[in-house]
This record gives C-alpha cells, structure tokens and sequence, in this order.
C-alpha cells in the first residue's frame, strides 16, 4: 500500500542502466521518465515498461504554445502513459489544448486517457528566486495555489507541487484534483538542489497522492534498503 504511493523517476544517462534498476526494484510499480532518460534513449524506455506491467509518468514538463504542447500531450498519451507533466505557466489555452489533445491521442491508440498534471512551481525554486530571479510579486503559496487552480479550470486531473504546499492547495481544490510531490526527502537523506522539502511521512500526512523520491533511493550504494526504509517510515 504504501509502496504504491511512490514514484521512483529514472534519472540515469542510458536504457541499461534504467533496465538495470528497474530489475534491481521489482517491488516499484510506478517510475518516472524525465528529460534525461528520454531524451537519451526515447520512446523505447516507455515500451519497455509498459511491457514489465509498470505504471508510467511522463515528466517532460511540457511548455510551449497550445499548438505545440497539445501536439506533445497527443504523441505521449499514445504510449499507454498514466500521468504527463505540463508547465501551468503555458496558460489556459495551451493546457485545455493539452487536455482535448491528450483525450484524442488515448482514444486513437486504445488507452486510457492519461492524467495531465501542471508543474505549480519547480520545487528546486525558493521564494527568493521567485520575487527576485522570477519577479513575480506574489507570496509564494499564493503563486503555486494560481497555479494549481489555473490546471484545474483547464480540465487538468492534477498538480506537481512541493509537499509544503500540498495542505493549503488540497483545501483549495478538493480531494478529487491529485496532488503529486516531488521534493521528498527522508531525514537521512541529502537535500541536494531541492528547496522545498518534506519528509514522506509529513508529505502524506499533508494531503499527498503520489510521492516522487530519486536519490535518496537510486544514489543510495543500497537502492533495496533506501526504499524499504521509507516505506516503513510511511506504514
Ligand atoms: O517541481 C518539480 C518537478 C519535477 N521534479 C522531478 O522529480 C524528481 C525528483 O528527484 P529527486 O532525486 O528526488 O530530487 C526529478 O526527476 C525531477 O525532475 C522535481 O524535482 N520538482
């Protein structure tokens, strides 16, 4: 059960050393594809997973004009993916695009329609960065709650957001809108370039869906131990 609640993203430069952890972890069910997989092996890794019954999210983080980013969600939403990220900042026009495009790309190739879920804000961002880098003058809770909500009135199933967030953006949306957290840290673990960090235990406790911790798992010299210890610290 708790188990379920983790999503192990597959930060590694090449397909065999994705094959190889994900056959080093058998007990994950759900992984994560980011830039730095795709990018380097594409399309075949998701094959791949599909094929080991594993649950897939698709973390691209897609930003781009509607056209574009509808075009994207369409192609991934063919693989059988079960969530795909999409930057809030694209806007409503591009995210309600994203949406439709997704819905048809699912039907076309006889999948369900995968979970579109925004990046609120990039949980490696404090709020300095975000007044003084990004200039934008709103408190940060208020900034990602925008955020979420925007996704929402676009048709979005969810929202990637920091688990310090999750609570205030929880009461806000509902139980139905899925909250997925990445900036998870247990407290042994390095913070590494994530800002706004939880432990697993306070992020479910604060109204997480999906955790999604990387290193503190896939650096650790003993990947099967790392986890097993979360997963107890979360039973
Ligand atoms: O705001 C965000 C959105 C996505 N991520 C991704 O989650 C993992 C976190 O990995 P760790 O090793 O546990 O830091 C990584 O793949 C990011 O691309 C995020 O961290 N923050």
């Amino acid at each position: 059960m708790s188990l379920d609640k983790i999503i192990v993203p597959l930060d590694v430069p090449t397909q065999e050393e994705a094959i190889a952890l994900v056959e080093k972890l058998p007990q994950v069910t759900f992984w994560k594809v980011g830039l730095e997989l795709f990018v380097s092996c594409g399309p075949e890794i998701l094959t791949f997973l599909k094929a080991q019954q594993k649950r897939i999210f698709l973390d691209l983080k897609f930003h781009d004009i509607p056209n574009t980013v509808a075009g994207a969600c369409r192609s991934a939403s063919r693989y059988g993916v079960d969530l795909i990220t999409v930057h809030a900042t694209a806007g409503k026009t591009a995210l309600k695009a994203a949406q439709k495009a997704a819905e048809e790309g699912a039907n076309e190739a006889g999948y369900p329609t995968p979970k579109l879920i925004a990046i609120t804000l990039l949980t490696s961002l404090n709020s300095r960065d975000l007044a003084f880098d990004l200039k934008v003058p709103l408190e940060l809770p208020e900034y990602t709650l925008n955020m979420a909500l925007l996704a929402q009135e676009s048709g979005l199933a969810g929202a990637v957001c920091s688990p310090l967030e999750v609570s205030q953006l929880r009461q806000t949306c509902g139980n139905e809108f899925l909250f997925v957290c990445p900036g998870v840290r247990p407290a042994w673990s390095e913070r590494g370039d994530q800002q706004r960090t939880f432990t697993p235990a306070q992020a479910l406790k604060a109204g997480a869906d999906y955790l999604v911790i990387g290193r503190p798992i896939t650096a650790s010299d003993d990947p099967t131990t790392a986890l097993q210890r979360i997963v107890e610290e979360i039973s």
